[in-house]
């Protein structure tokens, strides 16, 4: 793998859920902390964002045109960068203290997304699923923090994480009716490793987790063998995408100072980084709804 190189630096407080729109050769991302949405353009340098009213945890682009997301408040529509919100569903109604986390579509153009509980004292983080005609239904996990949502190349398996339980889950997952079955441990990292944060499947079927506290991704098999680790120059990288025009970029999130009082040690906490990899990852599916 080629050397890791700062992409945005200093840009976020919690930059997270990088999503490569392969039509438009851009990144989009968000800083949670921040409530904003951005698009970065690599071939110019040129990062907008549109500033929300609350929290944004996690996005899918649409096939209709702009984003689907999961704000604190629950499921919307963004009609483009110049904003445009359109409420569709709050799952949660009953719990103002969590917020959506991460998320991303499966096969089938659905958005699925979860939830995270700040308090840590109830494991009420779950994932939600909004289909096609924008119905909501709980999906899978008892979290505190949802996390490292992916699928297989083949949409057969789905695999996330409970970040301060330092554990991915791998399920078996049917894409036409969008049941979970067969839950089990994936992987379980070690204390002193990092804490699964988000993470992407490559054209291969490896997993690729962003290990935050680790300052580092790796790259599991589907069998949950670690066969590579990138050092990431920030304590607490938060996500990983694949871009560029051979889905053959690593981008990589991370979470300033407010998570990592080590500034002195990692002064390019809250960067995007990028590094080229040997292995395509997957086009990211749209919502279809
Ligand atoms: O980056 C994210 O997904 C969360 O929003 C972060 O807050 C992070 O994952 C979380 O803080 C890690 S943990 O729950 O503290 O282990």
């Amino acid at each position: 793998m080629s050397e890791v190189v700062t992409v945005l630096a200093n840009c976020a407080q919690l930059a997270e859920c990088p999503r490569w729109d392969h039509e438009q050769s851009k990144l989009y991302w968000v800083d949670i902390d921040a409530g904003r949405l951005h698009q970065f353009d690599p071939a110019t340098g040129e990062n907008t964002f549109l500033q929300l009213e609350e929290e944004i945890g996690c996005f899918a682009l649409r096939e209709k045109g702009g984003f689907v997301a999961g704000l604190r408040s629950g499921f919307v529509f963004i009609d483009s960068m110049a904003g445009g919100i359109t409420p569709i569903a709050d799952p949660e109604a009953d719990k103002p203290h969590q917020r959506f986390n991460d998320g991303r579509c499966d096969p089938a153009g659905r958005f699925l997304a979860g939830t995270l509980n700040p308090n840590k004292d109830h494991y009420s983080g779950h994932y939600y699923s909004l289909n096609t005609q924008l119905e909501t239904s709980k999906l899978v996990g008892n979290n505190w923090t949802s996390n490292g949502l992916a699928f297989s190349p083949d949409g057969k398996t789905l695999y996330y994480s409970d970040t301060p339980r330092h554990v991915v889950f791998a399920c078996d997952y049917d894409v036409a009716t969008a049941q979970v079955s067969n839950e089990r441990e994936f992987i379980r990292f070690p204390h002193g490793w990092g804490r699964p944060d988000g993470a992407a499947v490559d054209s291969e079927g490896y997993y690729w987790s962003a290990l935050y506290g680790g300052g580092r991704v790796v790259r599991i098999s589907p069998s949950g063998q670690i066969v590579n680790t990138i050092a990431v120059p920030a304590k607490n990288p938060t996500m990983v995408a694949f871009g560029g025009a051979d889905l053959k970029t690593l981008y990589i999130t991370t979470a300033d100072t407010t998570y990592s009082p080590e500034k002195a040690q990692y002064p390019l906490s809250g960067s995007i980084f990028a590094v080229e990899v040997p292995v395509a990852g997957l086009a990211e599916p749209k919502f279809k709804g």
